[in-house]
């Protein structure tokens, strides 16, 4: 995917600080970052999703440079072209899967009372198989399927990269298997640059093509 950063950020709650300071470059489309509860991981992912600013440094993402402090440049959310996906998907409870799916096109073309007729919408909901959903609302879906609206959400918008916290923290054992081979393959298919936050060994061996381990606010030791 081509992703270098090189940030510093000092966060400050109360009497405790902390200093993220992470230099990491890449080339691989399959990077996962683990490391111990408390590590940055999640901050990491925050200042590439432009979430997060940092003190200093540089973002770049393919030949963008989404953050650059010399050079004052900052980009805003919308427009790094990364898609984030949180640990809880975050679905709009209130909209359908198929209002879900075509929320971030809004635009003047996008009919949300109607968005399956949308082709971009309808081409991810028959690639995850959600077709059969499409009317149904969060709350009437299982934990795998709110994953798959979620992922197609993001996908829809043709990001650069995915971001993926922890993306499988809260589904049960079995479920999170099956989406791991699926997000695998997914990633293989549509070869979408991917970058996961993860605890679990099975996700580092099926979803990390490049392992960077962050500790104390720092990459560790890159790992092959
Ligand atoms: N808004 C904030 N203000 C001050 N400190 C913060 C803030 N957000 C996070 N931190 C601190 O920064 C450190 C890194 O947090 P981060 O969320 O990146 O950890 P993580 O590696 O993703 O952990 P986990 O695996 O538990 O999600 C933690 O010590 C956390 O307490």
């Amino acid at each position: 995917m081509a992703i270098e950063i090189n940030i510093r950020k000092h966060m400050q709650a109360d009497d405790r600080g902390f200093n993220l300071d992470i230099a990491l470059r890449t080339e691989s489309n399959r990077v996962v970052l683990y490391g111990p509860s408390g590590a940055g991981k999640s901050l990491t992912l925050r200042a590439i999703a432009g979430l997060l600013t940092p003190d200093e440094g540089v973002i770049r993402l393919k030949q963008n440079i989404l953050f650059d402090s010399t050079a004052k440049i900052c980009l805003p959310p919308q427009r790094r072209k990364v898609a984030y996906l949180f640990q809880d998907y975050a679905l709009f409870p209130h909209l359908t899967v198929a209002q879900n799916v075509a929320f971030g096109l809004r635009s003047g073309s996008t009919n949300m009372r109607r968005p399956q007729e949308h082709p971009a919408v309808q081409k991810w909901l028959t690639s995850f198989e959600l077709s059969a959903t499409a009317n149904s609302y969060p709350h009437q879906l299982s934990g795998g399927q709110r994953q798959r609206v979620a992922l197609a959400r993001a996908l829809v918008l043709e990001p650069d990269i995915l971001l993926l916290d922890e993306p499988f923290s809260a589904l049960d054992l079995s479920l999170r298997e099956k989406m791991r081979y699926e997000l695998s393959e997914l990633q293989h298919r549509l070869n979408v640059p991917m970058m996961v936050i993860t605890h679990d060994p099975a996700d580092l061996a099926l979803l990390g093509d490049e392992i960077f381990e962050i500790r104390d606010g720092s990459i560790s030791r890159p790992t092959d």
